[in-house]
């Protein structure tokens, strides 16, 4: 980011990470990070496990001390954010008490939250309004998920912070929660959330950001991150014996697949591989070019880093 970029920022954000660097020890999980969530974006986080996601997240809610560099949330300290109930927040770690029952806990969260929604709402929107009276040790893993939800979402917060939310839902429930964040975001509020699941980020991010080994490889749309990984998949029959050898000689082709008469590829140039492919003369049937899905591309990105700097 430019240096009137981080003052716009630091102006109207939401979030700002400004040369954000944090250790455990000699391992360094965020490294100079520097980026900005405005108002209203459904921004996720992706990276391999290890990337540093979850202490990012971490430090926009002030769990922990930044070594340097500042986090500002909304012009103040994560702290501050939190305490004026801007941010709402659904983790993966820390248990849930246990010897209440789901509706003590959703009232509870609901009495602290300086802008609380009224509890049969809150408990409605989660789904649990069927399981209201059940301990909260009694919950299925993915019913404890939508408590965490409904904990997150307990009152009006203007940024809602979620590490891997879904994980252990099932596809229902999956559904109705990032419909209810999407109800969220239209109402303005920013939604940054962490996964592994890169259809979901896909499919609802307005942006997405690229962590890998503390540092950011990537900040764009979907569409932009699928261009940036560069390579397209082409995919063609042959009616002669197929020439690995010659196929392997193409321009710009990674990975080869031959199953019988077709062969899969993956090219950093597919024109040239396409033309050069004719110049052999070879003549493929039901010749395909597609770019990759977002999650080829993560992948793609992340192993191109990993060979650069190892
Ligand atoms: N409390 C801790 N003490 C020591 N090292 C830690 C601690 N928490 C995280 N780390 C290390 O910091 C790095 C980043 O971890 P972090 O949990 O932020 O990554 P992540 O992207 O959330 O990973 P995952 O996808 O596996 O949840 C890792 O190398 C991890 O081993």
């Amino acid at each position: 980011m430019t240096t009137s970029a981080i003052t716009a920022a630091r102006r109207t954000g939401a979030v700002l990470f400004d040369s954000v660097t944090k250790s455990y020890g000699t391992v360094r999980a965020v490294d100079g990070l520097t980026f900005a969530l405005h108002p209203g974006e459904t921004v996720a986080l992706l990276g391999p496990n290890g990337a540093g996601k979850s202490t990012t997240l971490d430090l926009l809610l002030g769990l922990r001390p930044a070594d340097s560099g500042t986090v500002e949330v909304f012009g103040t300290t994560p702290r501050e954010a939190v305490v004026a109930g801007r941010i709402g927040a659904m983790l993966q770690s820390g248990g849930l008490m246990e010897d209440v029952t789901v509706r003590e806990l959703v009232e509870l969260a609901c009495a602290l939250h300086p802008r609380p929604y009224p509890v049969d709402q809150v408990l409605t929107r989660a789904g649990l309004a069927q399981i209201a009276g059940r301990k909260v040790n009694k919950l299925s893993g993915g019913q404890e998920q939508r408590v965490r939800f409904a904990l997150a979402t307990a009152g009006d917060s203007d940024l809602i912070v979620l590490d891997e939310p879904t994980t252990g839902m099932d596809v229902t429930s999956r559904q109705d929660f990032w419909a209810t964040m999407r109800e969220q975001a239209a109402a303005g509020r920013t939604v940054l959330f962490a996964t592994h699941y890169l259809e979901e980020a896909d499919a609802i991010a307005d942006r997405v950001l690229v962590l890998h080994r503390g540092r950011l490889l990537a900040d764009g749309t979907a569409a932009e991150i699928k261009a940036k990984a560069g390579a397209r998949k082409v995919s063609f029959d042959l009616d002669t014996a197929v020439d690995e050898a010659a196929l392997r000689a193409l321009p710009a082709v990674g990975s080869l697949e031959i199953s019988g008469r077709t062969v899969r590829l993956r090219s950093h140039d597919a024109d040239a591989t396409v033309h050069a492919l004719y110049a052999t003369g070879l003549y493929p049937h039901n010749l395909e070019v597609a770019g990759l899905g977002l999650e080829q591309a993560f992948v793609a990105l992340t192993q191109a880093e990993e060979a650069r700097t190892a």
